[in-house]
Parts: structure tokens; sequence; C-alpha cells
């Protein structure tokens, strides 16, 4: 059975990476999906923005819906403070598998924990399952039309705080149109707008950040 896309780009990390080195995981994994197979991670040029973002936030405990392969787990996870913790969240089992060997050839397991399931089923299980109070940072990068639906969820489930950040993905390419109107018209929360480009290619796309007033 030949083999998926997501399976030879792991492959192509554990034949040229440097194990236990989260910055030559996510770098092999750019040189990978920009000269050989196109592939939905945040990438390089987004990546540099969700670093300032998960910096400024120094986050305790951060949240990821849509693991995929792993690239913004890792990519996340480097920038964690001595005990501090990502919780990333994948449906799919064979990305979910993919992502799991990917985040532990970078050597960022102990910061990183694969939540396998659909966001809507895990969400509300991370206070008493995970052991979750409030999340400081949220970085939502799944199936765009489930931005609005769990950023609405995650305030129900009372996970949110005063000064809480999410950060959303493809707000441009392919959009999350209801998720943009949602953040800006609610008195809820404080947007940026950060404009760049759609991973790998010379496409207009953006990033929002939208922090919870409380
Ligand atoms: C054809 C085509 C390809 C790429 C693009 C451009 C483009 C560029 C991008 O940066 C993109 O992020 C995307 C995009 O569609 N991302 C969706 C990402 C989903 C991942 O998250 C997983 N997942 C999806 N919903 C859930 C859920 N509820 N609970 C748990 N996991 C979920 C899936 O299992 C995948 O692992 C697309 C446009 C068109
Ligand atoms: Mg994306």
């Amino acid at each position: 059975m030949n083999q998926s896309k997501e399976q030879r780009i792991l492959n192509f990390v554990l034949q040229n990476a440097v194990r236990g080195d989260p910055c030559s995981v996510v770098d092999t994994i750019d040189k990978y999906c920009s000269q050989k197979e196109w592939a939905m991670n945040v990438g390089d040029e987004k990546g540099k923005i969700l670093d300032k973002t998960v910096q400024e936030a120094n986050p305790s405990v951060a949240l990821e819906l849509g693991t995929y392969c792993g690239y913004s787990a890792v990519r996340i996870s480097r920038l964690l403070k001595a005990g501090a913790r990502l919780l990333t969240v994948e449906f799919n089992p064979e990305f979910a598998a993919i992502a799991k060997q990917m985040i532990e050839f970078a050597g960022v397991q102990d910061k990183v924990k694969l939540l396998e399931g659909p966001s809507e089923e895990i969400i509300p299980q991370l206070k008493k399952k995970y052991e979750v109070d409030t999340l400081d940072f949220v970085f939502l990068d799944h199936w765009k039309d489930r931005y609005t639906p769990d950023t609405i969820l995650l305030q129900e489930c009372n996970l949110l705080r005063k000064g809480s950040v999410l950060l959303a993905d493809n707000i441009i390419f392919p959009g999350a149109p209801d998720f943009l109107n949602y953040v800006r018209k609610s008195p809820h929360f404080q947007c940026t707008n950060y404009p760049s480009h759609l991973e790998y290619m010379q496409v207009e796309d953006a990033m929002e950040k939208a922090v919870f007033l409380g």
C-alpha cells in the first residue's frame, strides 16, 4: 500500500533532521513542503507570527486545535518555559500517529500531550479529565468551520480568562469569515490582524489574534 504524503513528510524528517532538535524538525518539514510536496503546515512566514504571539503570551497551558503532522506543536512547544505544556487535539488517527512520532523525534514529548478525538468532545473534558483550569493560549488551525463553534464552546466551558490569547490561522485562505465576524463583533474580544501569505505559496493569507477580555 503506497505511503501517504504525511508519512513521506515524517520519513524525510526522520532521515534528515537532527533528533532532539525541534528547530531542525521545523526547518526540515518546511524544506520538504516547499521543495517536494505542499502540505498545510502553518509554515515559516506565519510561523514567525505564531512564535511572536506565543512568546508574548508566555503560556503555562496552551491548546492547539488541529495537530495534523505536528509542525506547529513542535514549533510552539520549543518556546514554552519549563513546566509549561501544550495540549494538541487531532481526530484523524493516521495524522495523530504521524504527529506523535514527529513530536517524539523533536524531543518535545514532555511538553506536548496529543489528545486524539474531535475538539467538540475534547474541549468539555479539559477541566476534569486533563486538569486544566484556564487556557493562556489557543492556536486554531483545524477545519475552518469549527473555529467559531469551538471558540463559543471554550467560553461556555469557562476555559478562557481575562487575557487568554486566541490565534487563528487561514483567515483569508481558505478563510474563516464567520469566525472573523464573531470575534470582531464581540465585546469580549480585542482583535488584531496579521497579514501574511499561505504557507509555501505567494497567495495572500492572514492570522487573527483575539484576546479574551473576560
Ligand atoms: C485543497 C486545499 C488544501 C489546502 C488549502 C489551504 C489550507 C491551508 C491551511 O493552513 C489549512 O490549515 C487548511 C485546512 O484546511 N486546515 C484544516 C486542518 C485540519 C487538521 O485538523 C484536524 N481536524 C479538523 N477538525 C478537527 C476537529 N474538530 N477536531 C480535531 N481535529 C480536527 C484534521 O484531521 C487535520 O489534521 C487549508 C486549501 C485547499
Ligand atoms: Mg492552517
